[in-house]
């Protein structure tokens, strides 16, 4: 199971393909996203969760492998390491997969317990634009370097032993949920 946790506010094509890339590459099951109560890391505070479901859920709409959830607010986490234990201990016989865009990899040093996250679930990192440079030069690239899968050998990432993460090239998808925002309020005007 890939969890593609985010603030999906709102969400975009961008968040159908890279989870439907990461589907196919890692040879997942299935894709939980994550709609999270408030991203720990960002000041704003995003429209209602309900809201975002929503839109999620409408684009989403007829791909059976991807569900929309708002667990984290029931299970009353917005901490990544916490989501992950939670999920852990309410789903034992599930494995899960953490993804995310290159661009959080870029910062994945300054989330909570993030080194608890990586010894937890393999992570699968999609690219994004403009995002690969400082993803490889990042922090969590660096300490675990000998943890890294070759993107040939994506496929096996969701049944390696964590610490495992992969790094995959796909065609990229230039949306982002600040340029929605951005035109939406430029059509308010
Ligand atoms: N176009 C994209 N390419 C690769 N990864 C993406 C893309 N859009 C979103 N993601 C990834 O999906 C997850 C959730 O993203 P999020 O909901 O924050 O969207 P966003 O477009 O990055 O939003 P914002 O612009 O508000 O930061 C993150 O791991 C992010 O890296
Ligand atoms: O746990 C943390 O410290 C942490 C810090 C920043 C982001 N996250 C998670 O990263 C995911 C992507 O967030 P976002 O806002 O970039 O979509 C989302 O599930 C957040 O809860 C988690």
């Amino acid at each position: 199971m890939g969890l593609l946790g985010g603030s999906f506010d709102p969400a975009h094509e961008g968040h159908l393909h890279v989870t439907r890339e990461a589907l196919k590459r890692f040879g997942l099951d299935a894709a939980w996203w994550l709609v999270s109560p408030g991203n720990p890391l960002k000041a704003r505070g995003p429209a209602p969760l309900e809201t975002r479901m929503a839109e999620a859920r409408a684009l989403v709409d007829g791909d059976p492998r991807i569900t929309v959830t708002g667990i984290e607010a029931r299970l009353g986490t917005r901490y990544t390491a916490e989501t992950v234990a939670g999920l852990q201990r309410l789903y034992p016989r599930v494995r899960f997969t953490w993804l995310m865009g290159a661009d959080n990899l870029a910062q994945f040093h300054l989330w909570d317990r993030w080194e608890e996250i990586m010894a937890r679930v393999p992570v699968g990192v999609i690219a994004r634009p403009g995002q690969r440079l400082s993803a490889r030069m990042s922090k969590t690239a660096e300490r675990f370097a000998r943890h890294r899968l070759p993107a040939a050998a994506s496929h096996l990432l969701p049944l390696a032993d964590p610490p495992a993460w992969c790094f995959i090239n796909i065609p990229m998808s230039h949306q982002s949920s600040t340029a929605i925002r951005a035109a939406r309020e430029a059509a308010k005007k």
